[in-house]
């Protein structure tokens, strides 16, 4: 079993224990009852610079226990006073340590969008996902049929979020736009090794049409490393490892946010 196989196992054995508990129709009610979701294309994608998806992660496959998170509003609340456009929230509980009640506590905390990060394999997930509050939702190619990607991204769509939908390689940026996405993730790590190799975003990226919000993710340590992911496309990089270790992610955003609004990067997004 590779470790995405061995993730999404747990993640159906976990959605299947919240389903007994909370029904679709309940969710339904729940979100219903929500603020429209935020929209996400227009401000990940802008002329000006680089935007910073600021992620909420305490602990993961490759790197296992990052930071006990105690409090992921008051993380999330640092992160959108560094000047995060968006903040990410892992909910996958076993490997990654995070659960939906996370997402509650940040979006209870913030006004910029959030993103649902888990590995979504049932519309039901799509519907917790908006019923907690989210505005963005992780989809990643690597784990979904194709037909089952293009209904999960117009389901994302009819409920007024927006889907991230993450390839790893040229042939799954390919079938991310064939989807219908709007927002395109090229994640650095690799899913089998687990290893992140930054030229991942340059060699896939030309796949992917001017109108797709363009998102580098993983593998982000400082700003040397967004500076890279600019001049090489990037609208985005999602981070996350180097802001959970910080002693001050406040300022270890803010520090990403700047180079992403370097002047020298002005002339290469015309
Ligand atoms: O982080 C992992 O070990 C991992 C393993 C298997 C699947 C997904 C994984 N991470 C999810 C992510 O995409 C990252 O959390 C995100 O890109 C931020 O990466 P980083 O800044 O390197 O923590």
């Amino acid at each position: 079993m590779t470790v995405l196989e061995e993730i999404v196992a747990g993640v159906q054995e976990d959605v299947a224990a919240r389903k007994a508990v909370t029904s679709l129709d309940a969710l339904k009610a729940r979100a219903a009852e929500l603020p429209h979701a935020k929209s996400c294309h227009d401000r990940l994608k802008r002329a000006d610079a680089v935007q910073v998806i600021a992620e909420v992660k305490r602990a993961s496959p490759s790197k296992g226990d990052l930071a006990p998170i105690p409090d992921p509003g008051s993380l999330a609340a640092a992160y959108e006073a560094g000047g995060a456009a968006i903040v990410s929230v892992l909910t996958e509980e076993r490997r990654f340590k995070g659960s939906l009640a996370d997402l509650d506590a940040v979006r209870a905390k913030v006004d910029i969008p959030v993103l649902r990060k888990d590995f979504v394999v049932t519309p039901y997930q799509i519907w917790e996902a908006r019923a907690h509050g989210a505005d963005l939702v992780l989809l990643i190619v690597a784990a979904l049929e194709q037909t089952v990607l293009t209904s999960f991204v117009e389901r994302i769509h009819s409920l007024g979020m927006s889907a991230l939908v993450e390839a790893h390689d040229a042939e799954e940026a390919r079938r991310a736009v064939d989807a219908g996405a709007q927002i395109v993730g090229i994640n650095a790590r690799n899913l089998h090794t687990l290893e992140v190799d930054r030229a991942t975003f340059s060699a896939v990226v030309d796949v992917l049409p001017d109108r797709v919000a363009k998102v580098a993710e993983s593998g982000v340590r400082g700003s040397h490393d967004v500076l890279d992911y600019a001049r090489v496309g990037a609208d985005a990089v999602l981070v996350g490892e180097s802001l959970v270790r910080s002693a001050d992610p406040r300022a270890a955003v803010a520090d990403l946010v700047a180079a992403g609004a370097h002047p020298a990067l002005r002339a290469l997004r015309h």
